[in-house]
């Protein structure tokens, strides 16, 4: 079987004269995070969305474990092995963190929302939760409600949802943002953990992280890729250091 699990071939969206994503071309293997980096406005937004199947390409081809997915929706992408965390929180805020958990767990194995009640009951789908929880920052949380959570513990709860859905791939959409720095370096110890099993596309502002994290970096300009590579050869890129001009504290 191939190593990538996503691969995306000359993906091009345009809105009137602007061309947001402009023939990206990445993939995402096995084992690895690759963190996809990009001034405001470069469009990671716009490719997010196309590879969530959210936003339809005018050009290009996006795979999912080989499989061409252009085509499809968002469900069906996550059928097939996609995992995603949202910018704006879908978690349920009057539920508890395991209530939440069990929830993604059910409705990947095909459940009903309104059978929630029934769900109580069910051992296996609370053995999953209780593994989920278990070794995460939230296995002493389990019975709070998500209102009660702080920022940080809303973002390690969103991780553990979109987990539930037993993903072979995540994206995962700036998840340090508006943490604190030691809610950040817990973050990254998370998504370090997460990543021998599940690997990443991560889109992040926060460059202590992502080169903390990532085994490869792409970086979007204008909406396109212009350099891929390892940390160090992303500091060291000029190219890469020309378009952060002005912010290569960020890169040092
Ligand atoms: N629905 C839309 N209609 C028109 N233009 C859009 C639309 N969505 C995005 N754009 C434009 O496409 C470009 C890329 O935007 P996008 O939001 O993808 O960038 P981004 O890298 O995610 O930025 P940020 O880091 O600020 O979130 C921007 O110039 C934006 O104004």
């Amino acid at each position: 079987m191939s190593d990538r699990v996503l691969d995306v071939r000359g993906l091009v969206k345009r809105f009137g004269g602007l061309t947001a994503t402009d023939h990206v071309t990445l993939d995402l293997q096995r084992g690895e995070i690759h963190a996809l980096i990009g001034p405001n406005g470069a469009g990671k937004s716009t490719l997010i969305n196309q590879l969530c199947g959210e936003l339809a390409p005018d050009e290009g081809e996006v795979r999912i474990m080989g499989r061409d997915v252009t085509g499809l929706g968002v469900p069906e992408r996550v059928g097939l092995g996609l995992g995603r965390t949202f910018q704006i929180t879908s978690l349920l805020t009057e539920m508890t963190v395991a209530e939440n958990i069990a929830l993604a767990v059910q409705a990947r194995r095909g459940g009903n929302f309104r059978l929630f009640d029934r769900l109580r009951g069910r051992k296996e789908v609370w053995a999953e939760v209780g593994s989920l929880l278990q070794g995460s920052g939230l296995a002493t949380r389990a019975g709070i409600r998500v209102s009660g959570l702080s920022h940080g513990e809303k973002k390690q709860l969103e991780l553990l949802v979109a987990l539930a859905g037993k993903p072979a791939f995540l994206l995962l959409d700036e998840p340090m943002a508006g943490l604190g720095h030691s809610e950040s370096q817990e973050m990254v110890q998370v998504l370090k953990r997460i990543a021998q099993e599940v690997p990443m596309l991560l889109v992040e502002h926060d460059m202590e992280a992502v080169f903390a994290l990532a085994s490869r970096i792409s970086v979007l300009v204008y909406g396109r890729i212009i350099a891929t590579g390892s940390v160090e050869e992303i500091r060291n890129h000029p190219e890469v250091r020309e378009a952060y001009l002005g912010q290569e504290d960020e890169l040092c």
